[in-house]
């Protein structure tokens, strides 16, 4: 898909960047079978692009088609229609969307399309609805979509959703992208998961900066994860971002990050991106705002 994917006639284009979890521990499991978890997010500057456009028939019309996830279950359609619902909106929206993300790849490619989506409408829709309010409907939509709403690097805590801002460092990462899509309920299902990993603050992260409970289970599960680890480990530590199936490693610059992407072999696709503590969605969005002010 290339970005003709949005046509010219498409009145906002905003990106749905990429997440990735920089440590995740899980502290427990909730009578609901939501698991307590305490991660880092942090943004990369790479991701989806969406496009949008106002109708007056109050229509909700995704352009663009995700195999295997029929239209009425996109999490774009989904967020486009609770928002209009609970605003009481009468507009409806042209959506198009410019596909890069891997699915099921741990980089929270659907939850932020649905916060684009929640953020973007409401710049669209001028519902002037506050960041809270919108990450309270997000967070009904799945436990990634609030930060992705709040557009800060964050540790999480809860299920994700109690956020606290950190400033972190904003190195390159290289992201190998195992060719196998991982469902994060299978994960969080598996009875060989540890749930039993002690709080930390964030201010007593531990040397190297945590780990991830998850990834034992995965590589288990899946080699072609556990190879990606064993490949890029050669040249920089790996971790497992989310569920998986991506995993990452941090470098000083886009030369040695892009220097290692070449030499994976081509049965391992990666890309390399820039982390940001803020979100290029609300860059855009901020720009637009000084724009509109000028
Ligand atoms: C693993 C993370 O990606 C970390 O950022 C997220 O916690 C997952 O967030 P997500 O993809 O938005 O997940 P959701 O769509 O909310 O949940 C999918 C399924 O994973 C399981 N799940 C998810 C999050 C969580 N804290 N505990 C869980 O047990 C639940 O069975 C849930 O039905
Ligand atoms: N717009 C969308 N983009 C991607 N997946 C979507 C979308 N809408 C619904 N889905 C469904 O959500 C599932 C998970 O997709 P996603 O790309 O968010 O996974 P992920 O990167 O593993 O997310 P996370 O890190 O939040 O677990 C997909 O397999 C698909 O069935």
């Amino acid at each position: 898909m290339t970005a003709t994917a949005i046509p010219a006639h498409a009145e906002l284009t905003l990106p749905a960047p990429a997440k990735l979890n920089l440590m995740l521990h899980i502290l427990g499991r909730r009578a609901d079978g939501y698991h307590e978890l305490q991660t880092l997010f942090q943004f990369i500057d790479y991701g989806d692009l969406l496009g949008f456009a106002r109708r007056s028939d109050g229509e909700i019309r995704l352009h663009t088609e995700i195999t295997g996830v029929p239209h009425d279950s996109n999490l774009i359609v989904r967020a486009a229609r609770q928002l209009q619902q609970q605003a009481s909106c009468t507009l409806g929206a042209d959506i198009w969307l410019d596909k890069r993300l891997p699915m099921g790849g741990g980089i929270g490619g659907g939850s932020s399309d649905a916060a684009t989506t929640l953020l973007g409408l409401n710049h669209l829709w001028q519902l002037g609805w506050d960041e809270e309010r919108l990450a309270q409907l997000g967070l009904g939509l799945g436990a990634d979509v609030p930060v992705f709403v709040r557009g800060r690097a964050a540790f999480a805590e809860g299920v994700g959703e109690r956020l606290q801002p950190v400033e972190l460092a904003e190195p390159w990462y290289l992201v190998a992208v195992p060719q196998v899509a991982i469902s994060t309920a299978e994960v969080f299902a598996d009875p060989e998961l540890t749930r039993n990993t002690p709080a930390i603050t964030v201010r007593s992260l531990p040397a190297g900066g945590g780990h991830n409970d998850c990834q034992p289970v995965v590589e288990k599960r899946y080699p072609e994860v556990r190879n990606a680890l064993n490949l890029l480990n050669k040249f920089v530590p790996a971790r497992m971002t989310g569920t998986g199936a991506c995993v990452f490693g941090s470098f000083p610059n886009q030369a040695d990050a892009d220097k290692v992407s070449r030499q994976l072999p081509a049965t391992l696709p990666s890309f390399t991106a820039r982390g940001c503590n803020r979100s290029p969605v609300h860059l855009q969005l901020e720009k637009l705002a000084t724009e509109g002010n000028a």
